[in-house]
């Protein structure tokens, strides 16, 4: 135990000894650590985390309270406020400037569920207390207006320095664009690729999505020219895959993975998903039967040296709130929304860790 005067300097000196498990460096290095005050046996601080869906919040709060019993004794109260400002690499530019973090979702192959798992992360993030938005670029089948409850919406359009902007609609608390607001459905079916290319450059160069945390890019299946059109355009902080347990899926998820770790793409894979993991009866709940296989999502993770983020239940009510027009993660179904946001505060570490280590994402250079 140290002097027992408690001062500022004091207690950043006690917090120097807590380290943020995922950087690796000590809270007060990091400037994590804000607000200190000071009453009689009282210390109050706030710690800055790097997302609000931080997964290590209690664990970061437990060994902050313990640093500080340690140094001044276990009289002593600690007043601990988390709050968060997510991390970023991007320093504005011309397109989406102020968008922190730009996460593609892509799978292989089409109906593994990227959509659904797109909306429900986003909620998921979106709950934790992060500003989010889905740009749905399925511009083939796009699904999201369906998953919202937002068929019949428009998105405004506003005039900025003489040019046509779409201000995204909101649902559920999350800014929403996507090519099924634009045109009528089946006609986007028909397009070809550099239409749909300049579609899709539209979406991304003429929205006003205003300050985000996290934009969720929702892909079309497979890999095309449109994926390779997105991160001409947009400095994608990260890829998510989304595969069932499936072989002919995971087949499908690796070459969606290599994709993006093509050196003239060069985006980082944070991580997979596993959609349709197990499906547990509602009057069994502690039965899962692994319908798909198993461990198909390990595999391809640990062949990859990526995490798996999370292992999403076939459950009837994921289904169901995709088609009803609101998420499964705002249902009461406990394992589905368990199952979501371990998922999304996965990602959201990833990003972190990312934004820490990685050098920023540059767009990628065409050689002509
Ligand atoms: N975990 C799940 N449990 C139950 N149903 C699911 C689950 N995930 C997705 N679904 C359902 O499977 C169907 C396909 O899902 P979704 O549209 O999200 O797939 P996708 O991969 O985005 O498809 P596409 O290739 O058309 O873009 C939808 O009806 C959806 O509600």
């Amino acid at each position: 135990m140290g002097d027992l005067t408690i001062n500022k300097e004091k207690i950043l000196q006690a917090l120097s000894t807590v380290q943020e498990p995922d950087l690796k460096k000590d809270l007060v290095t990091l400037g994590m650590i804000r607000d200190v005050e000071t009453g009689i046996d009282l210390i109050s601080f706030t710690v800055v985390l790097t997302t609000p869906a931080c997964p290590l919040k209690e664990l970061i709060r437990k060994e902050c309270t313990d640093a500080i019993h340690k140094f001044f004794g276990d009289h002593i109260r600690v007043n601990i406020k988390l709050t968060a400002d997510v991390t970023t690499t991007r320093t504005g530019g011309p397109v989406v400037p102020q968008v922190k973090n730009i996460i593609a979702v892509a799978s292989g192959k089409g109906g593994v569920g990227k959509s659904t798992v797109t909306a429900n992360l986003a909620m998921a993030l979106s709950r934790s207390g992060a500003k989010v938005g889905i740009l749905d670029a399925d511009i083939y089948g796009p699904s999201m207006p369906v998953m919202f409850g937002a068929e019949d919406m428009q998105p405004r359009i506003v005039q900025r320095d003489g040019r046509n902007m779409m201000v995204p609609i909101q649902q559920w608390g999350i800014k929403l664009i996507s090519m099924g607001f634009l045109v009528p459905a089946d006609s986007a079916t028909v397009w070809r690729g550099p239409m749909a290319s300049t579609a899709l450059r539209q979406l991304i160069g003429d929205v006003e999505w205003g300050e985000l945390d996290y934009l969720l890019i929702d892909l079309p299946p497979g890999t095309s020219d449109i994926h390779l059109t997105l991160v001409q355009a947009l400095p994608v902080t990260g890829a998510v895959i989304v595969t069932t347990p499936q072989k002919v899926a995971l087949a499908d998820a690796i070459k969606g993975l290599a994709m993006f770790r093509q050196p003239q793409i060069n985006v980082p894979v944070l991580g997979i998903v596993e959609n349709m993991s197990y499906f547990t009866p509602a009057e069994l709940p502690n039965n899962k039967y692994y319908l798909f296989g198993k461990d198909g999502g390990q595999q391809l993770a640990d062949k990859f040296d990526v995490q798996v983020l999370g292992h999403i239940p076939l459950v009837q009510g994921i289904r169901e709130g995709g088609d009803e027009g609101r998420p499964a993660y705002l249902s009461d179904d406990l394992i589905t929304k368990e199952a979501f946001q371990e998922a999304a505060e996965n990602l959201a570490q990833q990003v972190a860790i990312r934004n820490a280590t990685l050098a920023k994402t540059k767009q990628v250079e065409i050689r002509v």
